[in-house]
C-alpha cells in the first residue's frame, strides 16, 4: 500500500518510549545467537559476536535519503548543503559534540546522509531546530524520506531500469516503492516530466492492489498482436519481496524488542516468508531479479528461506554476486550452517516426530553443506549495525535463468515430501488462490453491476477516447494531438466523469482490463483533471469569456506531465514575486501583484478557469533553489489563485524563500 503523505520526522512507532527506561538485556535473544556462529568466516568471531551486541545497545543515528526525482533531488542536495549544513558544524548540546550530517559513500549520487544523533536531541536543540523544521516540511512534500539506513539497499541492489515492469510485493508502508518509481526517472529525458511537489505514489506508473502476497492472483495482458484478445500471464523484471519478518535488526530503533524478543515471531514467519518468496519467484520473468530482504538477522527467516527456494526451482533459479555492486558498502556473507531451535531454545539435529510436534518445518535446517555451497549462499548479503553504524538487515538477489519446472537434483532434509515448484503449476494454483481469496471477507467482491463483479473498492473504467467532454478539456487546454487520450479513467462504473480524471501508463489499461473482477485494485495512476465549481466565475463574467471556461482543472499532480504537450495559450510567465504573492495569500485581489511583476500585465487577456504559471527561480532572482517551477492558479474576474494544497505552499516557501508560508 501507499506511503502516506505527511509521515512526521520523528521516532519510530515506539515513540512514547524513553531510552532511559529500557533494559538493554535479552538473555534469549543472547543465548539464541551466541550459538548460531555468524561470524564463523573472521578471525575473532567471539570479537565480532560482542561488538554486535554493544552496538545493538548504541542509539541509532538519524538517516534519511534526498528522495525527489533525480534533477529537484540535486537541487535538493545543494540547497542542503548551502543553507543548512554551514551551522551544523559545531553544534553541541548537553555538553556533547553532534557532528555534522554525513553522506552515506555507498549511497549513488551521495544523496542519502546520516546525523549521529538521536531524534529528541535534533527536535530539542535550537541549532538543529532549524534542520529538523526542513526536515519535517521536506518529508511531507515527499522530497526527504528518513529511511533506516539499511532498509535503502534492496532498491539500490535491485538495478532497475525505466523500462523495467516491478514488482513490490510487500510494498506497505512503502518508503522502497517509492524509492523504486524514483528510479523510473533516472532517465534525463523522462527527467523533464518531473513534478515538483509529487505525491510519488501518484506516478502514472503505479497501480496498487491488495492481496496475500503469498498468494498474489496472476494478472494477464493481453497478448501483443493477438488477433482475438489472447491474453498471456504479465511477468516481471524486478521483484522486490521485502517480507514481514521478526525485525531483530531493528533492536536500537524499536526499543521495546529488548524485551519482547523471542523466537516465536521467526519459527511462525517462516513459511510464510517461503511462499512469499517462491510466489515471487513464479511471477518473475526468465532473467529477471528477484530481492529477497528482512530486517532480521535469523537464519530461519534468511538462508533457510533461500535455500529453500533454491532447492524448490531445481536449478532454475541462481543467487547472484553482488559483491561488486555498492563496493564502499560493508557486509558479511550469507550462513551455510545455523542452529534450529524451537520457542524454548530447545536445539533440533534434523526434522523428526520432535520437531513436527515443536511445530518446526523441514525447510528451516541448512541442506548439506556440500548444496549450500553449490549454491552459493555466501553470496547473500549480511548486514550488521558493526558495520556500519546501522541496523541489521539480509539480502539475497535471486536470478530466473529458466522457466521454472525441473526436478531437485538431489534430496535433502528440506526436500523429502516436496515436489520441484514448476511454471505450470501455476494455473492449477490459480483456482486455489481464488479460493483463499474468496476465503479472506476483506477480498470478497461487493456488488456485481452490469457483469462487472468488484471488491469494496470504486472501479477503474476507462473513459472513451471519443467522450465529448474530454475532447472539450482537451481542446480548452491545447493538449496536442500525440498525447495519449485512451489512457484516462475515472473511479466509477459508468466510466463517466465526476469528480476527477485519472491517467496512467499504458500498460494499466491491459492489466486493469484484462483483470476485472480477479484482482483487487485500489490505486492508480495520476490524477489528471478535477471538475471545479465555476459558478463564481462565472457571475461577473462577460458572455465571450463564459464560453471559454473549462469547469475541469488541471490538477497539481499532472502539471509536468502534460506541460510538453501544451500549445501555450494558458502558460503565462510570472516573476518571483508574483509566485511570492500566490503563495503568501489565499485568493489574491488583482490588484494585489506586484505591478512591477510579470503576471499583472497579463491578466487582461487572460482566460478565466485554470491556467499555469511558469516561474524560472534561481539564486540570481533571490531564490535558494534553481529550478523551473510550474503551478496552476485559478483566474478568477477580480482574484487569482495557486491551486496547491497548503502543504505544497508550505513547501514551496521554504525552498524559495527559507521560510515556511
Ligand atoms: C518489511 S515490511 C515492508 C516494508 C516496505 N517494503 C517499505 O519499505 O516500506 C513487510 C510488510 O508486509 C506486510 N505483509 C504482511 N503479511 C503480508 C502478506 N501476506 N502479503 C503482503 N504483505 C504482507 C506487512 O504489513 C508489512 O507492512
Amino acid at each position: 500500500m501507499a506511503r502516506k503523505k505527511g509521515k512526521s520526522f520523528g521516532q519510530g512507532k515506539r515513540a512514547g518510549f524513553q531510552r532511559e527506561e529500557i533494559v538493554f538485556e535479552n538473555e534469549k535473544f543472547e543465548s539464541y545467537y551466541a550459538v548460531q556462529n555468524l561470524f564463523a568466516h573472521k578471525e575473532s568471531p567471539e570479537q565480532e559476536y560482542k561488538l554486535l551486541i554493544e552496538f545493538m545497545k548504541k542509539q541509532l543515528p538519524t538517516t534519511f535519503r534526498i528522495s525527489g526525482f533525480r534533477k529537484h533531488a540535486v537541487e535538493l542536495k545543494k540547497h542542503f548543503e548551502k543553507y543548512y549544513v554551514p551551522d551544523l558544524q559545531n553544534v553541541t548540546y548537553e555538553g556533547q559534540n553532534i557532528p555534522p550530517p554525513q553522506v552515506l559513500s555507498w549511497y549513488p549520487d551521495d544523496l542519502a546522509y546520516m546525523i549521529d544523533a538521536r531524534k529528541e536531541t535534533i527536535r530539542k536543540s535550537p541549532p538543529l531546530k532549524r534542520l529538523q523544521r526542513f526536515l519535517v516540511c521536506e518529508t511531507e512534500a515527499g522530497n526527504i524520506s528518513r529511511q533506516e539506513a539499511v532498509s535503502m539497499l534492496p532498491p539500490l541492489f535491485l538495478d532497475f531500469e525505466p523500462h523495467h515492469v516491478v514488482l513490490d510485493m510487500c510494498a506497505a508502508p512503502g518508503s522502497k516503492t517509492a524509492q523504486l518509481i524514483e528510479a523510473i526517472y533516472k532517465d534525463p529525458k523522462r527527467a523533464q516530466m518531473l513534478v515538483h511537489q509529487i505525491n510519488r505514489l501518484n506516478s502514472p506508473n503505479v497501480l496498487v492492489i491488495n492481496h496475500d502476497a503469498s498468494q498474489m492472483p496472476n494478472i494477464y495482458v493481453e497478448k501483443k498482436e493477438a488477433a482475438d484478445g489472447e491474453k498471456e500471464i504479465l511477468k516481471f523484471d524486478r521483484i522486490l519481496a521485502d517480507v514481514p519478518c521478526s525485525g531483530d535488526g531493528t533492536f536500537r530503533k524499536n526499543l521495546m524488542l529488548w524485551k519482547e524478543w523471542s523466537q516465536s515471531s521467526a519459527l511462525t514467519l517462516h513459511n510464510l516468508q517461503l511462499k512469499i518468496l517462491m510466489r515471487g519467484l513464479q511471477m518473475l520473468k526468465v532473467g529477471g531479479v528477484l530481492a529477497y530482504s528482512t530486517c532480521s538477522m535469523n537464519p530461519i527467516e534468511n538462508e533457510s528461506v533461500v535455500a529453500a527456494a533454491l532447492k524448490s526451482c531445481g536449478g532454475s533459479v541462481q543467487l547472484l554476486d553482488v559483491s561488486d555492486k555498492m563496493p564502499e558498502l560493508l557486509r558479511e556473507p550469507g550462513l551455510c550452517n545455523w542452529k534450529v531451535m524451537d520457542e524454548q531454545l530447545k536445539q533440533y539435529a534434523e526434522y523428526n516426530d520432535d520437531a513436527k510436534a515443536a511445530k518446526l518445518c523441514p525447510t528451516m535446517w541448512p541442506l548439506p553443506i556440500n548444496e549450500m555451497k553449490e549454491y552459493h549462499m555466501e553470496r547473500c548479503v549480511r548486514l550488521y549495525p558493526q558495520l556500519q553504524n546501522t541496523g541489521g538487515f539480509f539480502i539475497a538477489l535471486l536470478q530466473k535463468t529458466e522457466v521454472l519446472g525441473r526436478e531437485p537434483s538431489t534430496a535433502s532434509p528440506s526436500s523429502d515430501k516436496k515436489r520441484a515448484v514448476s511454471e505450470d503449476s501455476e494455473n492449477a494454483s490459480e483456482t486455489k488462490r481464488a479460493k483463499t481469496a474468496e476465503n479472506n471477507t476483506s477480498l470478497v467482491p461487493k456488488k456485481t453491476i452490469a457483469g462487472n463483479t468488484y471488491f469494496d473498492e470504486e472501479p477503474f473504467t476507462y473513459i472513451k477516447p471519443d467522450y465529448e467532454e474530454l475532447d472539450k478539456i482537451m481542446n480548452h487546454y491545447g493538449i496536442d494531438s500525440s498525447f495519449p487520450r485512451d489512457q484516462f479513467f475515472v473511479r466509477n462504473q459508468t466510466g463517466i466523469p465526476v469528480r476527477s480524471i485519472y491517467f496512467a501508463c499504458k500498460l494499466f489499461k491491459n492489466v486493469i482490463e484484462s483483470n476485472i473482477n480477479r484482482v483487487k485494485f485500489v490505486h492508480g495512476g495520476v490524477r489528471f483533471f478535477v471538475k471545479q465549481d465555476v459558478s463564481n466565475t462565472l457571475k461577473n463574467s462577460a458572455a465571450e469569456i463564459q464560453t471559454d471556461v473549462c469547469n475541469f482543472r488541471i490538477h497539481s499532480d499532472a502539471v509536468n506531465i502534460i506541460y510538453p504537450y501544451l500549445n501555450g495559450r494558458h502558460i503565462y510567465d510570472a516573476s518571483v514575486e508574483d509566485l511570492r504573492t500566490l503563495i503568501d495569500n489565499d485568493y489574491p485581489h488583482l490588484a494585489q501583484f506586484p505591478e512591477n511583476g510579470t503576471l499583472s500585465k497579463k491578466f487582461e487577456g487572460m482566460s478565466y478557469g485554470c491556467n499555469i504559471v511558469r516561474v524560472e527561480a534561481s539564486e540570481s532572482v533571490g531564490c535558494q533553489i534553481n529550478m523551473q517551477i510550474l503551478c496552476p492558479i485559478w483566474r478568477s474576474p477580480s482574484s487569482c489563485n495557486l491551486m496547491l494544497a497548503r502543504k505544497e505552499k508550505e513547501n514551496l516557501a521554504l525552498e524559495l524563500f527559507g521560510k515556511l508560508k
